[in-house]
């Protein structure tokens, strides 16, 4: 199995009328999230520059900042000093999967609240992001920016996938409570080894959300996606393209007929790899319940009930992090 190619660039400008080139784009979509639900994006729009410079500042800080500089931003239970539960630093192993702790370390980072106070103490999720600087911030909110434009074209190519109207998601997503991982897997030492023997810089799982962009550096043979045989085919980073995939919320919202598809990352080489997924999804107040015509399409019956984004969501991130209380 190889990953199929989506060109979204006939949606990047709304209000564009429709065309063959668009119904080329978007049943190429329908094809790869209905089959493996993973997928070069290609004809994004988005510089090769402005990508380098958001893996070259994630690289610098995790490999430059000192113990004390991590500390600083460190994430912290909701309501403790400028904790809300899931923003900031994450030292390695303290992100678990299936129980398990993951082998890297990573800045978290989310949309603001709706309803977020101006100062502390925060609920969680409803807290300011942790930045290790300015200029950090400048580059990832100019970054994020960017990917929300290109979400947004994704949603429109879905709903023409979907025979909807290509404004139909619009009011679900605006504006979307997005979430972004700045990570970093550093090499596995044959210390790190004995303490993680799988070499499993994150564990088998599948995302939560509508649709990740994966930004990642050279490194191959890191990412594997689960294929259907239970085989795990690798996902290379291809010069030009974002890997992109399904989460589970937009698995439930076409009511399974697009694929969350379980990956995993395993880093064995001696770099220091470097991954900026971005997570797109809808507005934190949206209610999420199966398309009818996607009911329609599979067998007639809603499989999954609905669900607020935002309380959803904070269910998830609540299962994300090792305590010692655990
Ligand atoms: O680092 C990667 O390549 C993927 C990370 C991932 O799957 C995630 O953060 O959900
Ligand atoms: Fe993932």
């Amino acid at each position: 199995m190889s990953l199929p190619f989506v060109d979204v660039s006939p949606f990047l400008k709304k209000g564009t009328p429709h065309s063959p080139a668009k119904d080329a784009s978007a049943k190429s979509l329908f094809d790869a999230c209905h089959d493996v639900g993973f997928f070069y994006l290609k004809g994004h729009g988005i510089p090769k520059e402005t990508c380098d410079l958001v893996l070259d500042t994630v690289r610098q800080w995790m490999l430059t900042a000192t113990d004390e500089e991590k500390f600083i931003i460190a994430r912290k239970d909701a309501g403790v000093g400028d904790g809300d539960g899931a923003r900031g630093y994450q030292k390695i192993g303290e992100n678990v999967t299936l129980g398990k702790s993951d082998f890297h370390e990573a800045i978290d980072l989310y949309a603001i609240h709706p309803s977020a106070p101006p100062s502390a103490p925060y609920q969680p999720l409803h807290g300011p992001n942790l930045w290790p600087n300015p200029s950090f911030s400048d580059v990832f909110t100019c970054y994020i920016d960017q990917i929300l434009l290109l979400g947004a074209a994704l949603m429109r190519c879905m709903a023409v996938a979907l025979s909807l109207p290509e404004d139909h998601f619009e009011p679900f997503i605006t504006p979307s409570f997005w979430v972004c991982r700045a990570i970093g897997y550093p090499p596995l030492t044959p210390e790190a080894m004995k303490a993680n023997p799988g070499g499993v810089g994150c564990g088998a799982h599948s995302d939560y959300g509508c649709w990740t962009f994966l930004l990642t550096d050279e490194t191959r043979g890191a990412l594997k996606v689960e294929g259907k045989d239970g085989e795990w085919v690798d996902a290379n980073p291809v010069e030009g393209c974002y890997v992109v995939n399904v989460g589970d919320m937009l698995m439930q919202w076409t009511n399974g007929l697009f694929k969350s598809t379980v990956h995993q990352v395993v880093h064995l080489g001696s770099n220091y790899r470097v991954s900026v997924p971005v997570f797109f999804e809808p507005s934190w107040d949206a209610k999420i319940s199966p398309l009818e015509s996607c009911i329609a399409k599979t067998g007639g019956k809603a499989l999954y009930g609905g669900v607020t984004y935002g309380e959803y969501l904070l269910g998830k991130v609540a299962g994300n992090f090792y305590t010692e209380k655990k």
